[in-house]
C-alpha cells in the first residue's frame, strides 16, 4: 500500500477518479468503433486495385483493437502537467465552449500522461501517449528549466489499481528542489508478485534520455544490477515503435533477444502494457538455433574457442571445401541428340561461379544455370532450334543436376558443423593456420557421436551452425534489436545477431555479471562483433532494485571480478535488508524451509536461489512440507509464478525477488570458472531483503559480518 494512500474522500481524489472512469469509457468505445469498422469493412474500397491498401487498413485496425485492450489494474494515467492557460490548448480556434473541460480550465491547461493516447467522442485527446512528444516535459520539466510547466502531479494507486493518492510538486519556481519523490520511492518499493511490470510512471530522466536515443543511435548500456537496463531497453523499444513504426516494420520489425526463457517470460508483460503486442521475444539459442536441441554446456577450454571470431573463418574455409572439381564429363540427352560437356568447360564453369563471390545456396543455382546455358549454346552453335522453355527445362535435366550436386553437393549446416567437429582431418584442413593444433585438438568433439542423430549440441554450436547456414542464405532482417544480458554472448553469437539487423541495436549488459568463459569482456569489442563500432557506450549508474546494505556487500566482490566497474547508488536502505544465516551443515535445509515460511508471510515475491545441482533436494522438500513452487528451467515458460520460485542459480540474471534466500554462496562459486560473478549475481536479486544461509565458510571477500552502509542519495 502506498504511503501517501490518501482520503478517498478527499474531493480532489474523487474528481480525478472520475476522470479516469471516463477515461476508460473513452477508450472502450474507440476500441468498440475500431472494432465495428473492422467487422464491417467501413471505408474500405470496392475495386481490385484496392486489395492492397484494404489489407493494410484491415492489419492497422485489428493492432488498434489488441493496442487499446483496456488492461485490467492498469491505470490509464499516471501523470499529470499543469501550464498556465493557453499555453497548451487553442480553446478559441477549436471552438471550445465556454466553461471549458476537464482538461482546460479556467486558470489551467491540463495534460494528463498515460501509457497510450486517449480521445473523446469530438476528437479531442484527453490522455497523451508517454512516448508523444508533448509527454516530454512530465520526465525532463525540472525547476532548472520547467518546460512551460507549472505543476507536475504524479498518482498513486491502491493494489487493485484504483487511484488513491497524488503529488504535487511545482516546477517553476527556482527555489524548489526537487521533491515529490515519494510516490516514485513507492512505487519502485512496491512489493513484487509475477513478472516484470513497466516503469513509464517513474522512469528517471538518466533513464529516459536513452529510451528517447533516435533510432538510428546503436546504444550499448552497462549497468550495474539494478540500474533498469532491462527496463529502459524494453521501453525504448516502445518508443521506437511509437515514433518510427513503418520505418521498422518495413526493415523487418522489431526483437527483444534474451537469455533463457524463463527470463523472457519473467519480461513478458511489460511490452503488451504498454500497448506494445507486435514485438517477438527469443532467446539467442532459438535466434541461431536452427531447429537443434541444446542439451548440454561446453567445457570452458572448448567455450573460448568455439565462441572465437576465428570459428567464422574455419567455419567458412570447411563450407566452401564441399565444392569439387568435376569427375567426369556430362552427357545431356534432349529430344534424341546427346550433347557433351568436357571437363575442361566444367572447371571453367565452376571457377567463373566462384569467381563471382556469392552464396553458397545461389552459387548451386547459378551453376546450374550456367551449365544448361553451355548446353544450349551448343544447340544453337549446331544450328538447332532452340524454345524459350529450353534452357530451364535443361536446368534440371537429370545429368545436370547430378554433376551440380558433384561439384556443389547442397549442404545441411548441422551436418557441414558436426562433420568439422568430428572429423580430425577435415578439421585440420579448415583450420590450418587459424587455430593451433593444440586449440584443434580440444575442439575435436572425442569420443565421436555415432552419427549426426547421436550428437548432443551446445549453445556455441548454434552459432556455429548459424554461421554456416547464413553463409548458405542470408538470413531475414529486423529492423532493430534490443540485447539483453548481452555481456555473455561469444564473438560467434554477436555475429549471428549483427547479419539480422538492418539498423540500429541496443545491447545491455553488466560486464561484472558476465559468467560465460566465451564471452567478450569489453564493450568495445561488442560493439565491433556486433557490426557496430561506431555505437555509444553509456552507463548507468543509480540502482532501483537492490537496498544499499545489500548492495554494498555484495560490491566486495567487484575487485575480484570486475576491478573497473562499482557498484551502484542505492537510495533505499530498509531497515533488517541483509540477514547472514549460519547453520549446522544437516540444517541448512531446515533453515531454508523456516526463512521461507517467514518470507512467505510478508507481501510480495520469495526466490530460493541455489546451485544447480542443489535444486532437486530443495525442491523436494519444500514439496514435503506442502509450499507450492515454480522450478525455473532454461527452456519452459512457467504456466504461472507461484509466489515462490526455486532458482538454479545459473538462471537468475534479470529476474528479481521481494526477498531472495541465497543457499550456501561456497557451493554457488565453486560450481564453475566465473562462480564468483555468478554469486555476484545471486546476491543482487532481492529488492526488500536477502537471506544468506550457509553452513560452509562464505568466500574471502563476503567473510566478515557488513557493516553499516552509508546512506545513498536519490536524484
Ligand atoms: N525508474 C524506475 N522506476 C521504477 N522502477 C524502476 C525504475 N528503473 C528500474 N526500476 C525497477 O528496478 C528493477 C530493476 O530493473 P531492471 O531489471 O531493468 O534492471 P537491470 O539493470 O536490467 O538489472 P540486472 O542487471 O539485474 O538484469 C525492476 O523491478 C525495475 O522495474
Amino acid at each position: 500500500m502506498y504511503p501517501l494512500d490518501q482520503d478517498a474522500f478527499d474531493p480532489e481524489i474523487r474528481t480525478e477518479r472520475e476522470f479516469m472512469d471516463a477515461c476508460r469509457a473513452e477508450l472502450a468505445r474507440m476500441r468498440q468503433e475500431i472494432g465495428t469498422a473492422l467487422a464491417t469493412g467501413a471505408g474500405e474500397g470496392d475495386a481490385v486495385v484496392d486489395k492492397y491498401s484494404n489489407h493494410a487498413l484491415r492489419r492497422f485496425r485489428s493492432q488498434m483493437v489488441e493496442e487499446l485492450s483496456d488492461l485490467d489494474n492498469v491505470p490509464l494515467f499516471f501523470g499529470r502537467l499543469d501550464y498556465p492557460r493557453g499555453e497548451v490548448y487553442d480553446n478559441a480556434a477549436d471552438g471550445v465552449r465556454e466553461g471549458g473541460s476537464h482538461t482546460r480550465r479556467p486558470h489551467s491547461d491540463l495534460v494528463y500522461v498515460g501509457r497510450r493516447g486517449v480521445r473523446d467522442s469530438s476528437g479531442e485527446p484527453i490522455v497523451i501517449d508517454w512516448r508523444a512528444p508533448l509527454a516530454r516535459a512530465f520526465y525532463e520539466a525540472s525547476p532548472k528549466d520547467p518546460m512551460g510547466v507549472r505543476v507536475r502531479r504524479r498518482y498513486g494507486f491502491d493494489h487493485t489499481g484504483v487511484l488513491s493518492a497524488y503529488e504535487d510538486e511545482p516546477v517553476d519556481r527556482p527555489d524548489t528542489s526537487g521533491g515529490g519523490n515519494g510516490l516514485v520511492a513507492a512505487e519502485i518499493e512496491r512489493p513484487r508478485t509475477g513478472p516484470m511490470r513497466d516503469i513509464v510512471a517513474t522512469i528517471q530522466p538518466e533513464q529516459m534520455r536513452l529510451v528517447r536515443a533516435p533510432l538510428e543511435r546503436t546504444l550499448c548500456i552497462q549497468g550495474a544490477p539494478g540500474t533498469g537496463k532491462t527496463a529502459v531497453g524494453l521501453h525504448r523499444l516502445a518508443y521506437l515503435l511509437y515514433t518510427e513504426r513503418e520505418r521498422l516494420r518495413k526493415g523487418g520489425g522489431v526483437a527483444v533477444i534474451g537469455p533463457n526463457r524463463s527470463f523472457l517470460s519473467y519480461i513478458r508483460n511489460v511490452l503488451p502494457s504498454l500497448g506494445e503486442v507486435e514485438v517477438s521475444q527469443t532467446t539467442i539459442d532459438e535466434l541461431t538455433g536452427s531447429g537443434i536441441t541444446i542439451e548440454r554446456a561446453d567445457d570452458p577450454q572448448v567455450a573460448r574457442i568455439k565462441g572465437d571470431a576465428r570459428m567464422a573463418e574455419v567455419i567458412r574455409r570447411h563450407l566452401w571445401a564441399q565444392v569439387q572439381p568435376p569427375e567426369e564429363e556430362v552427357q545431356v540427352t534432349h529430344q534424341h541428340r546427346t550433347w557433351r560437356l568436357p571437363c575442361t568447360d566444367l572447371i571453367e564453369e565452376l571457377h567463373a561461379v566462384l569467381g563471382r563471390g556469392v552464396d553458397y545456396g545461389a552459387g548451386r543455382e547459378l551453376l546450374a544455370q550456367r551449365l544448361a546455358h553451355l548446353v544450349v549454346r551448343q544447340m544453337e552453335q549446331a544450328g538447332n532450334p532452340v524454345a524459350t522453355t529450353t534452357l530451364r527445362r535443361l536446368r534440371g535435366h537429370k545429368a545436370i543436376s547430378r554433376a551440380v550436386r558433384q561439384m556443389w553437393p547442397t549442404v545441411d549446416p548441422a551436418r557441414l558443423v558436426f562433420d568439422l567437429l568430428t572429423d580430425q582431418a577435415r578439421l585440420a584442413r579448415a583450420a590450418d593456420g587459424i587455430l593451433s593444433a593444440e586449440e584443434q585438438g580440444t575442439l575435436l568433439r572425442t569420443p565421436r557421436p555415432r552419427s549426426l542423430r547421436a550428437m548432443t549440441w551446445t549453445s556455441l554450436d548454434a552459432a556455429l551452425i548459424e554461421e554456416a547456414a547464413a553463409l548458405i542464405a542470408p538470413p531475414g532482417k529486423l529492423g532493430h534489436v534490443v540485447v539483453d544480458e548481452a555481456q555473455d554472448l561469444s564473438p560467434m553469437q554477436l555475429r549471428a545477431i549483427a547479419r539480422r539487423v538492418a539498423g540500429s541495436c541496443t545491447v545491455l549488459g553488466d560486464l561484472a555479471q558476465a559468467t560465460s568463459p566465451a564471452a567478450v569482456h569489453d564493450w568495445t569489442t561488442v560493439l565491433t562483433h556486433i557490426g557496430r563500432p561506431g555505437g555509444n557506450i553509456e552507463e548507468l549508474t543509480h540502482g532501483y532494485r537492490v537496498p544499499a546494505q545489500i548492495i554494498n556487500y555484495a560490491a566486495r566482490l567487484l575487485p575480484h571480478i570486475a576491478p573497473g566497474l562499482r557498484g551502484p547508488a542505492s537510495f533505499r536502505h530498509p531497515t533488517g535488508a541483509l540477514q547472514l544465516i549460519r547453520t549446522a551443515p544437516e540444517e541448512t535445509i531446515t533453515a531454508t524451509i523456516a526463512a521461507c515460511a517467514t518470507a512467505l508471510a510478508q507481501e510480495g515475491s520469495v526466490g530460493v536461489i541455489a546451485a544447480d545441482h542443489d535444486i532437486p533436494e530443495l525442491s523436494q522438500a519444500l514439496s514435503d512440507d506442502g509450499f507450492p513452487h515454480t522450478v525455473l528451467s532454461p527452456d519452459r515458460t512457467p504456466p504461472q509464478f507461484e509466489r515462490l520460485t526455486l532458482t538454479p542459480v545459473t538462471l537468475t540474471k534479470g529476474i528479481e525477488f521481494d526477498t531472495a534466500l541465497v543457499i550456501e554462496p561456497a557451493r554457488i562459486a565453486n560450481s564453475e570458472d566465473r562462480g564468483l560473478q555468478r554469486l555476484y549475481v545471486a546476491l543482487t536479486r532481492a529488492v526488500s531483503a536477502l537471506h544468506i544461509i550457509h553452513a560452509e565458510h562464505l568466500p574471502g571477500p563476503l567473510a566478515q559480518e557488513p557493516a553499516t552502509p552509508r546512506r545513498g542519495n536519490f536524484r
